[in-house]
């Protein structure tokens, strides 16, 4: 994320609204280009949860600025609030936060990507850079997501402002993604290398972000509820950006201010079942060991309130909501998508299929084989909160453009060395699915975006496609399986008629994991 010097303004466009034109809603959805209404949704997702709109959504103070409202829960103001902060979205909520709280408060740390400042800098974003002489210490680390000296130093002064704090005291606490790496604080005589080694480890055998943040915090002081440790008897507030789906406050950025619930036996399970027990550094089994003979057992956080401000199903809410005032029936599937990056596509595929028909034959029985494998689909994929009846039956009662919302984080399992990300290789393979379906006399587009505006190591966020993807490439000489073979989707779709497919929104300063956005538009 922080090799990206670009940032555009679209970001900033005002909401979308229907037209009213002599009294009457002028229904867009049948004039405007499917691309550019897929472009503005998905813009409108991302606007929902910028530092700014969601800081504001959860702290106000009382208009004699004598007190601090979280949700339903007032604070007293008296020169006792600090702040600290870890996580890639965290620069832009500091600076939301201290605009909002002015000279209220004292002193802030926080740690952020390296090169961040400067790419928004860069950018002309201002309201995501704090004041020239602001209070708020800023350290720049973790590159590639990989904890690094710097974080360390960042997590070592973050540990200091918590310690010297008092039981008058408040300290804010700024989460978002990306958080784990930047506040990297190993237990001794764990060191910074033994943990970054074991971390890429896991990571590349495939453990999932629980597995992988459990061990981080069995290994860690401050997560796991270490730096709601460290700050007691001071009261503390975290303000919550969530990029894990289900949005669980003790997974995200490996939950400081929660208190850890796993014991050393889930830690060996987990290190069992990627092959790492026995070659574990001794310093680590020393930690764990040490942790399995803690008297104290688990620890509480009752000094803690902890509030998700952002997540995905609220960026997808705004869009849903922005897609029905251009006229569409408009569906949220799922903020829970998560699978092999294949096997999310087929869905699509079957979706818009079993969709496509339903819009245009009025349901009928039409597609029932298609619809049956959907179901199936459905079920093996295991979504929780998936609205897929519901989701059909809108699309019957519809008989005009549809807009199905759904978001999470599917996987690719890398196998070439081409350049892409999840999102882009997902709209791929979508495209080709579309291709060899028949979906009825129907407008289909899907498209696919990382809401941190930066999908793998590209400079693109995502990108859309429609059925005809697959046989405009082969006219261009673009064979889509041997980019897909190699994990090439970016080189791809830079090349395919002009790179006009790419989605291109530069760092938007937030991160709420991916949006998918299907459009049905009967003919
Ligand atoms: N060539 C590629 N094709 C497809 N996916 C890729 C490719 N290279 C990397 N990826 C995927 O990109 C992801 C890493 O990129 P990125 O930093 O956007 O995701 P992330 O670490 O989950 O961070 P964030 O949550 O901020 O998006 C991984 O899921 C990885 O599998
Ligand atoms: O930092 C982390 O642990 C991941 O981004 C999940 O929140």
């Amino acid at each position: 994320m922080a090799a990206v010097l670009q940032v555009l303004p679209c970001l900033a466009r005002a909401p979308l609204r229907p037209l009213l034109l002599g009294g009457a809603v002028v229904r867009l959805a049948s004039g405007m280009a499917l691309a550019e209404q897929a472009r503005q949704l998905f813009e409108s997702a991302v606007g929902a949860v910028l530092p700014g709109p969601m800081l504001h959504r959860a702290l106000s103070l009382d208009p004699g600025g004598g007190q601090l409202k979280v949700r339903d829960r007032s604070f007293q103001l008296r020169q006792n609030l600090y702040l600290v902060g870890f996580g890639k979205a965290v620069l832009g909520m500091a600076a939301a936060a201290e605009e909002l709280l002015g000279q209220h408060l004292v002193q802030g740390v926080i740690s952020v990507p390296k090169g961040i400042r400067a790419a928004m800098e860069h950018a002309g974003k201002q309201e995501m850079l704090l004041k020239p002489h602001s209070c708020v210490q800023v350290f720049e680390g973790a590159e590639d997501n990989l904890p690094d000296r710097d974080a360390l130093r960042a997590a070592l002064a973050i540990r200091q402002l918590a310690e010297s704090l008092t039981a008058d005291d408040l300290l804010l606490v700024l989460i978002s993604g990306g958080g784990s790496a930047l506040l990297p604080a190993p237990i001794p005589p764990v060191t910074l290398e033994e943990k970054q080694t074991l971390t890429k480890l896991l990571a590349a055998r495939g453990a999932n972000i629980q597995e992988l943040n459990t061990i981080r915090k069995a290994l860690s002081q401050l997560k796991g509820g270490g730096l709601a440790r460290a700050a007691y008897p001071a009261q503390v507030v975290s303000l919550i950006l969530s990029d894990v789906v289900g949005d669980p406050v003790e997974v995200i950025a490996s939950g400081p201010t929660v208190a850890s619930v796993h014991n050393v036996q889930d830690c060996l399970h987990i290190l069992n079942r990627y092959g790492l027990r026995a070659a574990l550094p001794r310093s680590v089994k020393t930690v764990l060991a040490r942790a399995d003979s803690d008297p104290h057992g688990p620890h509480t956080c009752g000094h803690v309130l902890n509030v998700i401000i952002g997540s995905n199903a609220l960026a997808l809410a705004e869009a849903q909501r922005q897609a029905e005032a251009l006229g569409y029936q408009a569906v949220v599937l799922s903020a829970a998508m998560q699978g092999d990056v294949e096997s999310i596509a087929r869905f699509y595929g079957l979706l818009a299929q079993v969709a496509g028909t339903r819009l245009t034959l009025a349901g009928a029985g039409a597609s029932a084989e298609e619809a049956e494998q959907l179901r199936e689909l459905a079920a093996e994929l295991q979504l929780p909160d998936l609205q897929l009846k519901e989701a059909l039956e809108a699309v019957v009662r519809a008989r005009g453009p549809v807009c199905l919302l759904a978001g999470g984080e599917p996987t690719v399992q890398l196998q070439g060395s081409g350049k892409g990300g999840r999102n882009q290789e997902l709209a791929l393979r979508v495209g080709v699915e579309l291709g060899r379906r028949p979906l009825g006399p129907v407008d289909v587009l899907f498209l696919s975006g990382g809401t941190d505006g930066q999908d793998g190591p590209t400079e693109a966020a995502g990108a859309w496609v429609m059925p005809e993807l697959a046989s405009q490439a082969a006219a261009e000489g673009l064979d889509v399986a041997t980019f897909l073979s190699h994990n090439d989707s970016h080189t791809f779709f830079r090349c395919f008629r002009g790179g006009v497919h790419l989605l291109h929104t530069g760092l938007t300063g937030t991160n709420v994991m991916d949006a998918h956005l299907l459009f049905l538009r009967p003919r």
